[in-house]
């Protein structure tokens, strides 16, 4: 097979969109698109695809009622009309392994079994990524699918970061703090490698993911040693649509005056809080940060998210001893210089100095040269983080031939 057929798809799964990618399929794979079906369930979803060549990329509206559309869409456009060659491999975002799985690996019938076992662990991501590796495997029986974790990168958490102080025989069920964004976290530690940052293999990091999910890491010589989420996405700092951390309390007291079920609680925690609970509009930062000014509410929600990242950044600089780096990564840390201020405002005593002229323009590095934490901007890439997992499982040559 020549070297420019092969192709990898990757995917990463969430609870309203399949966002996507296709790689050659090489040992440095190198991609040729990016795309998502986003809004599925609502009546303006999307479907957009980003190819260097103009005439094939597109944005429209389509109709996707459920996942199971979606993806059927999306396998119907890779058969009919990508600039595909020949698919080799799909290669898939898992957010959550449980106690099992960690690193990247093939999937089989028997992790499929466990991960349905597991959905209680993650059900706001879970049945989604199972139903797309089960649609895959349905149309392509013979393609390899590669899983890759959200949770790999805290792996090894210091035991004091990974136990809950809840009683002890849960631990044994799996109940303990995992974190995600794993794949994330491990591109920007990549990156930081490849800028010659020294802190990325012998120093103290704050890696500070802001999209839809947010979360912070604590990083000390290139290893994950606390992070915001816990057991579950819901957890850590405020998000979108999830809470962040609460008052356990808060679970006895609606239950006593709601009659809140553990499900509608769920429900509210994950797709009713955060910044569209408190804002009542919207679930966008770009939505809140025009309305601020006339609508206390954003304004509020805009405030608490910044209050709440700048006392993630204090409790790991404690926990690290001092910060040599803090990267910002994820929709809002890349693209919102306003956001960015508000959090690093009053951290001065850390050694946090903006340089507010390159902060302005989202530069790579945004602190002053006088500033003892070197504090960056990382456009984050979990797709290519697939894309190398699956060449590396299936060792793909640079030929694009398969050795495994
Ligand atoms: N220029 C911007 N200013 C502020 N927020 C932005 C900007 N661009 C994107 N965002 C925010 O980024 C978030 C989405 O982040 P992203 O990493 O794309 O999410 P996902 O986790 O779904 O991949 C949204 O809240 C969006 O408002
Ligand atoms: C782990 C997680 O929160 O993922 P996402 O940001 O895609 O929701
Ligand atoms: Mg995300």
């Amino acid at each position: 097979m020549t070297r420019s057929s092969q192709r990898i798809l990757t995917i990463n799964g969430g609870s309203s969109s399949i966002k996507f990618a296709l790689f050659d399929a090489e040992s440095a794979p190198r991609q040729i698109l990016s795309g998502a079906i986003e809004r599925i369930g609502l009546s303006d979803a999307t479907f957009r695809v980003k190819h260097a060549n103009p005439a094939d990329s597109f944005c429209r509206g389509v109709t996707a009622r459920d996942h199971t559309a979606a993806v059927d869409m999306l396998m119907d456009w890779i058969e009919q009309d990508a600039p595909c060659g020949v698919l080799t491999a799909v290669g898939h975002r898992v957010v959550h392994g449980g106690p099992k799985y960690f690193a990247p690996q093939l999937i089989t019938p028997e992790m499929l079994a466990e991960l349905q076992r597991l959905t209680a662990f993650d059900p706001e991501h879970l049945p989604e990524e199972i139903l797309l590796i089960e649609a895959f495997r349905h149309r392509f029986p013979q393609l390899p699918q590669i899983a890759c974790f959200d949770t790999e990168f805290h792996r090894d958490l210091p035991r004091v970061a990974k136990l809950l102080p809840i009683p002890r025989r849960y631990e044994a069920m799996g109940v303990r703090r995992y974190g995600f964004h794993g794949l994330s976290y491990a591109f920007l530690m990549e990156e930081l490698a490849r800028l010659g940052d020294a802190a990325a293999t012998a120093g103290r990091v704050i890696l500070v993911h802001l999209g839809s999910g947010a979360s912070l890491a604590a990083v000390r010589d290139g290893k994950s040693i606390d992070t915001s989420m816990g057991f579950t996405p819901t957890s850590g700092i405020p998000m979108s649509t999830r809470s962040g951390d609460l008052d356990p309390g808060l679970i006895g007291y609606f239950a006593r005056t709601e009659n809140m079920s553990p499900q509608q609680f769920n429900e509210m925690v994950t797709m009713q809080s955060g910044l569209l609970g408190m804002s009542e509009t919207s679930s966008d930062m770009r939505d809140l940060l025009a309305h601020e000014t006339h609508d206390v509410r954003a304004a509020e929600a805009v405030a608490l998210f910044c209050y709440q990242v700048k006392k993630w950044i204090g409790a790991f600089a404690a926990t690290l001893g001092g910060i040599d780096t803090l990267v910002f990564a994820g929709g809002i840390g890349e693209n919102s210089p306003i956001i960015r201020t508000r959090i690093c405002a009053g951290l001065e005593f850390l050694g946090i100095a903006l340089d507010e002229n390159q902060n302005t323009t989202n530069e790579n590095v945004i602190s002053i040269a006088a500033s003892t934490v070197a504090v960056r901007v990382i456009r984050t890439d979990e797709q290519i983080m697939i894309a190398k997992s699956v060449i590396r499982i299936l060792g793909i040559d640079q030929h694009g031939n398969r050795s495994l």
